[in-house]
């Protein structure tokens, strides 16, 4: 695992952004794999200002979400979809036909995972993927426990998941107790992924991340089993590692 440390958040932004622009490439078809939550927001900003001075293009660009909220209405405020409409997607020059989501209100969920893993394995696999990181190790919605053979599967959010994503919601009752997620495996198939986090309050998921068990009690460890993985973290979420 590469490991860059970073001065604050919009450093790690910024450095997420160089990323993911390097696998853009102008001649071929790029595929983006997305994460919602804080953490990327600054990344999302960063890759709207570099559209907007013309040093990006999205035209070639796919993207496939790690995940979304059952029951959520598309339209809701709060689903996943909105999400990356309102913080990427209306702000740059992308296909939304080519911006893939998985179904949250599938009458058939099962079959809605089928559909999910099957389109990543027809679109993708993505170039890179970005990811944020849960304060109990989640990646995706793949909460402790979770199998790293897992694919596209319907998950019971952690209470801890659900309180952390209370603050986008007026309360906690109306959080989602269930999420489609795609699963470690299916995470694992991504050519590069780019792990992001800043904040103190993530330095505890850092810190356990860095100490290199792996465990399924903690999911982003399958990631020391990948073979191109960059760790972006600043100051804040790292220092706590060397005290
Ligand atoms: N499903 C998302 C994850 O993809 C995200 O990485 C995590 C951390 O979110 P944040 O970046 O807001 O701390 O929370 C959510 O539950």
């Amino acid at each position: 695992m590469n490991i860059i440390v970073t001065k604050d958040e919009q450093e790690m932004s910024q450095k997420a952004a160089d990323l993911l622009q390097q696998r853009n490439k102008p001649e071929s078809e790029c595929v983006l794999g997305l994460a919602t939550g804080g953490t990327p927001l600054g990344t999302y900003q960063e890759l709207i200002r570099r559209y907007e001075s013309g040093e990006m293009d999205f035209s070639n660009v796919t993207t496939l979400n790690l995940d979304e909220y059952v029951g959520v209405p598309k339209s809701h405020p709060q689903s996943y979809r909105s999400f990356m409409q309102e913080n990427l997607f209306k702000h740059v020059n992308m296909d939304t036909r080519k911006a893939h989501i998985p179904d949250g209100q599938a009458v058939d969920l099962k079959e809605e995972c089928a559909r999910y893993e099957a389109l990543i394995e027809e679109v993708g696999p993505p170039d890179i993927q970005l990811l944020g990181i849960g304060h109990n190790g989640h990646i995706g919605f793949n909460e402790p426990g979770s199998s790293f053979e897992s694919e596209t599967h319907v998950v019971e959010l952690a209470d801890s998941t659900r309180e952390a994503n209370a603050r986008f919601f007026t309360s906690i009752e109306e959080v989602p107790t269930k999420a489609i997620t795609m699963g470690i495996q299916s995470i694992m198939k991504a050519k590069k992924i780019v792990l992001i986090a800043s904040g103190e309050k993530k330095a505890d998921a850092i810190q356990k991340l860095l100490s290199q068990d792996v465990s399924e009690d903690f999911p982003a460890s399958a990631l020391h089993r990948h073979p191109d993985v960059t760790l972006i973290v600043d100051l804040a979420a790292y220092q706590t590692v060397q005290n």
